[in-house]
């Protein structure tokens, strides 16, 4: 399978469904009301971590990930369905970064992290929400909002404990393959590695035998001149940029010219001019292919010139198992105890609005889903305040609701005395209806006012309640009515 580490993915979240507006039409029900529906959400694109994947090569075929949209809410209260999420399987190991700002979103570092990338936008809402004592019958429903659109840079950092660094040749892939069960190509040319491959090591049994493990990562060789782009460059450091410690592998190449030592300096070299912090990282190095006699001879002599470069140099050999369990055991040992590096800037833990709000401002031109998530932000900021009226505002309906009550009550016998005197009178009684009606609904509005300092809106709403001129006019129509009846012709 080709090995794909770079690549540049469009992400499209779906829109918001549209809110209905509709009316509830039924038999012997005349004026029904609204129905109208909410939209439904649109769909979440969705990264999520996968161990299983060893490769972003799936995203160079597909440019654009796109969730559903959210359906449209119908009549009869029917709200639209959510928009299904799309659910996209990265490997372990990939940074995200927004491809506009080249902001770090996310390092996916777990098997079943999950990041929303592109959030779906909200449904609108159907004419069931704008009804109102005075627009009882609205025509009003909203649109639903357009969901987040993003490019997006995403870049594989195969996860290792230790990276394995060294000339071609040296015997990388054979140390790996003689550790682990993986089965790197192993050739006698230089470069036969050509992506990174990762070998779990397992020490004394395993984890599931009480032991350890620890995954290693074979890389293509280096070259002085890598940092320039000589030989395959220094492109593949990078997936050995978070391991927790290194091992350096040399060897005796007599073919070439080359000098063990002088070998190991030149890629100390390139490794500090790709990051410092990395050629920091703890390391142990080791002369390889130790089975053959002129290393063996070799050994002693280059020991005490490493040693003198404050280096200790261990001797191995892939073929023979000679110093190998040494020299893993040692490894095991680092890949527990050294941290890992942290990835390039701390990512959120998840993409939050604040976020969006961040790349709005940092950024001159904000873009659509910047502004979007802006926004969204800002409801969030308005949610708690509305939250903290609504109690306040219910408290208060509630208590200028019996006061109305109360007020209609001590109406509705002063019209109902009205109504059973004769025309004549019914002036006189609609007269002193109002006035009742009127004192009533004074000491309704007046109480609820007094007990609790409530807001104006909730002050309003229970004055308005208890002088509802609907009391007064009960009264007055009950107590005209008989008469206009009664009246002698
Ligand atoms: N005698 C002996 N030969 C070895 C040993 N390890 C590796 N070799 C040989 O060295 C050659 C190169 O081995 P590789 O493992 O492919 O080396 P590499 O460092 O992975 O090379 P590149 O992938 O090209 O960077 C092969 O012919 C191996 O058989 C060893 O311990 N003893
Ligand atoms: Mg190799």
């Amino acid at each position: 399978m080709r090995f794909v580490d770079q690549c540049r993915l469009k992400v499209v979240a779906g829109d918001g469904g549209n809110g209905a507006a509709a009316f509830r039409r039924e038999k012997f029900v005349p004026f029904g009301g609204p129905s109208g529906g909410d939209g439904g959400r649109g769909g979440h694109v969705t990264f999520v971590g996968d161990e299983g994947l060893s490769t972003l090569l799936d995203f160079t075929y597909m440019r654009t990930i796109e969730a559903k949209r959210g359906e449209h809410g119908q009549g009869s209260d029917c709200y639209g369905r959510a928009g299904a999420d799309r659910i996209v399987r990265i490997p372990v190991g990939t940074e995200i970064r927004d491809a506009e700002t080249g902001e770090m979103l996310a390092d996916i570092t777990r098997h079943g992290q999950e990041l929303i990338v592109a959030r779906g936008g909200k449904g609108g809402r159907g004419n069931i929400h704008f009804a109102t004592p005075f627009d009882r019958a609205p025509r009003r429903a909203e649109k639903g909002e357009a969901g987040e659109k993003r490019e997006l840079l995403m870049e594989l950092k195969v996860l290792a404990d230790i990276g394995l660094l060294g000339f071609p040749n040296v015997g990388k892939s054979t140390f790996v393959s003689a550790v682990s069960a993986a089965r790197p190509k192993i050739a006698d040319y230089p470069f036969t590695t050509l992506n990174p491959i990762l070998g779990m090591v397992e020490v004394g049994g395993g984890p599931r035998g009480g032991g350890t493990s620890f995954v290693i990562a074979d890389i293509p060789g280096l070259i002085p001149g890598a940092s320039e782009g000589i030989g395959l460059g220094i492109q593949f450091l990078k997936h050995v940029e978070r391991s927790r410690a290194l091992l350096h592998l040399v060897t005796l190449d007599h073919g070439e010219g080359r000098e063990p030592l002088a070998d190991y300096r030149a890629l100390r070299k390139e490794l500090k001019r790709f990051s410092p912090e990395l050629a920091e990282r703890p390391e142990l190095v080791a002369l390889s292919k130790a089975d053959l006699p002129e290393v063996r001879d070799a050994y002693p002599a280059l020991a005490r010139r490493f040693a003198k470069a404050g280096v200790k140099l261990s001797l191995v050999s892939a073929a023979t198992h000679e110093g190998l369990s040494a020299l893993v055991a040692q490894l095991a040992e680092l890949a527990t105890k050294a941290p890992r590096a942290p990835a390039a800037s701390p990512p959120p833990p998840e993409p939050s609005p604040e976020l969006g709000q961040l790349l709005a401002e940092g950024e001159g031109a904000p873009s659509s889903a910047a502004t979007a998530k802006k926004a969204k932000s800002s409801a969030a900021a308005r949610k708690p305040a509305s939250r903290k009226a609504a109690p306040a505002a219910k408290k208060a309906s509630k208590k200028a609701a019996p006061a109305a009550k109360k007020a209609s009550k001590k109406a509705a016998p002063a019209a109902k005395k009205a109504s059973k005197n004769a025309a004549p009178a019914a002036k006189k009684a609609s007269k002193k209806a109002a006035p009742a009606a009127k004192k009533a609904s004074k000491t309704a509005s007046r109480k609820t006012a007094s007990r609790k300092a409530t807001k104006p809106a909730s002050r309003k709403t229970a004055s308005r309640k208890a002088t509802k001129p609907a009391s007064r006019k009960t009264a007055s129509r009950k107590a005209t009515k008989p008469a206009s009846r009664k009246s002698p012709r």
